[in-house]
């Protein structure tokens, strides 16, 4: 006999299937349903398509046990259910506002057929006041609404779901609340219980102040790099202030992906709407546009001050280390920016992501190298620190790596003859004399 609450997960993607595979790792009984009948597909037998550390793991175990099922549309996942998560994308609309037709789409098949005294709850990102019109959608007084954001990130999603560092859980109905928190009991996080507007407003205020405070690293680079001083010792020195903290201090070629960028964009948009404005949140996503600029600047120096007809090698195009997700990835808003100017580019990533428009896709970071003017690192993957530089400086045409992660050690480039440039340093030469 099968325990647990039952739960019914709408949406298979990455904040979706984590919720479904975590949930029935804590015992529950889930039902996850997709509209991608291909993807349930794939799902029903084990096939995970996303990259996370300990996902098949789950997923396989789920199923094995029989707590665990895939189903096409939200619908099919909803009888007998007494908790439904819904975990549909809000994408970026053109205003800049999230928008929540696959939310409303969801929510109009689980109407009718929601058990009475079920609670639907809102993991995907949305603006301050959709829980409500959830709510007035939905047009269910037996049916109870929360707002319960995700936090995880890509690349952790398992670890991070079940070692969260707070749960936040928003509604008007308070034993709803708590209903949604046992399920989380056995992860003894810290709880917080609120109305669901603040809920929706805590997912937003925490992505936007990250990506802020990641915009503000960057401009200091800068600074650094034209004053004198270095970054990397910067930030060091700052993050040893318990108010500051050591995390998201790292300079780079601009925050992105599938969050940050559309959730910074959400907020000035629901801002706007109101008539209101946040300045400092607009100056963020300004600044994240100019560090794309700033890095084609160095890349654009590095060869000689024109880009027309260059080989460029990239290396990683995801948006961070160890995802396989080119959403919002400013190593490729950087390639479209040297695509714009005329370059040729060549580019490797350990995720191998297959056919990536305006860049020839190559399988390893060698073939990126060979006959490029200048090398540009875009994505801290760790094996690019292992690389052999002396076998890259044997096919490089140019001398320039161009580290925008600062992820390399210089001194082992430097070794090999080649030139290390990375963020918030004045000199490539001045790793040598350390
Ligand atoms: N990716 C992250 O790291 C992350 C973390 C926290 C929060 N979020 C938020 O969670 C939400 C989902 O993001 P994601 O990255 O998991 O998206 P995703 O694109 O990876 O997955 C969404 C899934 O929902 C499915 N879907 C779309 N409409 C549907 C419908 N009507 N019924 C059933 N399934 C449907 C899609 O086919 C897809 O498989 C977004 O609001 C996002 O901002 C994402
Ligand atoms: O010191 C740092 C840390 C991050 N980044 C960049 O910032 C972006 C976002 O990174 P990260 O936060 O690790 O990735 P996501 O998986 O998008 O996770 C963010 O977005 C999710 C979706 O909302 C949230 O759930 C997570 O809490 C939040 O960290 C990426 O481009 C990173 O390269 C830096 O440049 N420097």
């Amino acid at each position: 006999m099968v325990s647990g609450v039952k739960i019914a997960v709408i949406g298979a993607g990455y904040v979706g299937l984590t919720t479904a595979a975590c949930l029935t790792s804590l015992g529950h009984r889930v039902v996850c349903a997709d509209i991608d009948p291909a993807k349930v597909r794939a799902l029903s037998r084990g096939e995970v398509t996303i990259r996370e550390p300990g996902m098949a793991e789950l997923v396989g175990v789920g199923l094995a046990e029989g707590r665990l099922r895939f189903v096409v549309g939200a619908g099919k996942a909803a009888p007998g259910a007494e908790v439904v998560f819904l975990c549909v994308p809000t994408p970026m609309g053109p205003d800049g506002a999230a928008k929540l037709a696959a939310l409303e789409a969801a929510v109009a098949e689980l109407r009718d057929p929601l058990p009475p005294d079920s609670v639907v709850v809102n993991k995907s990102t949305v603006p301050v006041g959709t829980a409500a019109r959830v709510g007035e959608l939905l047009g269910r007084p037996d049916v109870a609404v929360a707002s319960n954001p995700e936090f995880l990130r890509e690349g952790s999603a398992v670890h991070d779901f079940l070692n969260p560092d707070r749960i936040v859980i928003g509604s008007a109905d308070l034993d709803a609340a708590k209903r949604v928190a046992a399920l989380y009991e056995a992860l003894n996080a810290p709880v917080l219980l609120t109305d669901p507007a603040s809920s929706e407003m805590i997912k937003y205020a925490a992505n936007c102040y990250l990506a802020t405070r990641l915009s503000f690293v960057n401009s200091i680079a800068e600074l650094c790099e034209r004053m004198g001083a270095d970054v990397n010792d910067v930030t060091r020195g700052m993050g040893y202030d318990q108010r500051i903290g050591t995390a998201f201090l790292r300079p780079g070629p601009g925050w992105g992906g599938s969050c940050f960028p559309k959730d910074a964009h959400a907020l000035l948009r629901s801002a706007a709407v109101i008539g209101s404005d946040f300045p400092l949140l607009r100056a963020a996503i300004d600044t994240n546009a100019r560090q794309q600029r700033l890095v084609v600047g160095k890349i654009r120096q590095a060869v000689g001050g024109r880009l027309a007809g260059t080989r460029v090698g990239l290396l990683g195009l995801t948006f961070k280390a160890g995802t396989d997700d080119l959403r919002d990835s400013p190593a490729l808003a950087i390639a479209e920016l040297l695509a714009a100017e005329g370059a040729e580019l060549v580019g490797y990533d350990p995720s191998m992501p297959g056919a990536v428009a305006g860049i020839r896709v190559v399988d390893s970071a060698y073939a990126a190298a060979a006959g490029a003017s200048a090398l540009v690192l875009l994505t801290e993957w760790p094996e690019f620190r292992e690389l052999d530089w002396e076998r890259i400086a044997g096919q490089i045409s140019g001398r320039y790596v161009i580290d925008a992660r600062n992820h390399l050690d210089p001194l082992v480039v430097h070794h090999a003859g080649l030139l290390h440039q990375c963020l918030g340093q004045p000199a490539p030469q001045r790793a040598l004399s350390r």
